[in-house]
């Protein structure tokens, strides 16, 4: 089986001329079709850095990014785009949806982009409203609903296109707690169900305890990861504190 994705000897080097910063130190991941992975470490220890990479938002320094077996090296900025477009979800923590839109209209974004068929469309559309509970707001605007009805409308936005790999960046960092475990759980549901790929930064302890597998990060490298195996998820929450206590630097910043 073909990996999603693949970052090969990453490296990110920030600045020049004695003001040298290594962001990441040769990084090696592998995430397979179909898993749920967390990326977990102390602030500054460079998940943002390794997502946007894997996002083709940012270019390593040296080694390589494989998302679907297509290095993003060797893709020009229109190829990038499209690229984006077609295969990658996004969800970020501001939400980024468009206030003059409804959520109807905000969802249909990246259909609309791709030229779809308007009946394929709505289906598209009613089908993930339901999945993330948000039927009811669709014709409102984003200025009238919840901070996690927000944060649902992007994340129906993410997959609507049914992207080969979802990427989340603390998408539950803005949420209350019951938002924050409805998010969690429709992620969970479109991992299980539908069989998506996801790869999700968190600080959060109990948000990595939703994923299948977690790398911890620790000052641009890889430090170790869990696997969750039959463990149920509270007990994989209880690993996860275990290597957040060991992993120290900054362990104030990740719990
Ligand atoms: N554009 C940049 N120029 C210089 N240094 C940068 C730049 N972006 C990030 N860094 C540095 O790289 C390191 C990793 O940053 P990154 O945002 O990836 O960390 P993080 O683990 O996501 O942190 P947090 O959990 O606080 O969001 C930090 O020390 C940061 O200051």
């Amino acid at each position: 089986m073909q990996p999603v994705v693949e970052a090969k000897q990453v490296n990110k080097v920030y600045g020049g001329k004695g003001n040298v910063y290594t962001a990441l130190d040769q990084i090696d991941l592998t995430v397979q079709e179909g898993e749920f992975v967390g990326i977990m470490g102390p602030s500054g220890s460079g998940k943002s850095t390794l997502l946007n990479m894997l996002a083709t938002i940012d270019q390593p320094t040296s080694g390589d990014i494989v998302i679907a077996g297509t290095s993003i090296l060797k893709m020009n900025e229109e190829q990038l785009s499209i690229f984006r477009r077609d295969r990658l979800g996004f969800i970020f923590q501001d939400f980024n949806l468009l206030d003059t839109l409804t959520v109807r209209e905000n969802i249909l974004l990246p259909l609309a982009l791709a030229k779809m068929n308007i009946h394929e469309l709505e289906r598209r559309v009613d089908e993930i409203a339901d999945k993330f509970g948000i039927r009811q707001i669709l014709d409102k605007y984003p200025t009238h609903i919840s901070g996690g009805q927000k944060q649902r409308t992007a994340a129906s936005r993410a997959i609507v296109s049914k992207p080969s790999l979802i990427l989340a960046d603390e998408p539950t960092g803005a949420l209350d707690s019951k938002s924050a475990t409805d998010l969690l759980e429709s992620l969970r549901d479109l991992n299980e169900q539908d069989k998506s790929t996801i790869l999700m930064v968190t600080h959060d302890a109990f948000a990595a305890s939703y994923c299948k597998r977690v790398l911890f990060i620790k000052d641009g490298r890889m430090f170790t990861e869990l696997v969750k195996g039959h463990a149920n998820r509270k007990e994989f929450f209880n690993k996860v504190l275990d290597v957040l206590s060991v992993l120290g630097g900054g362990i104030s910043d990740v719990i």
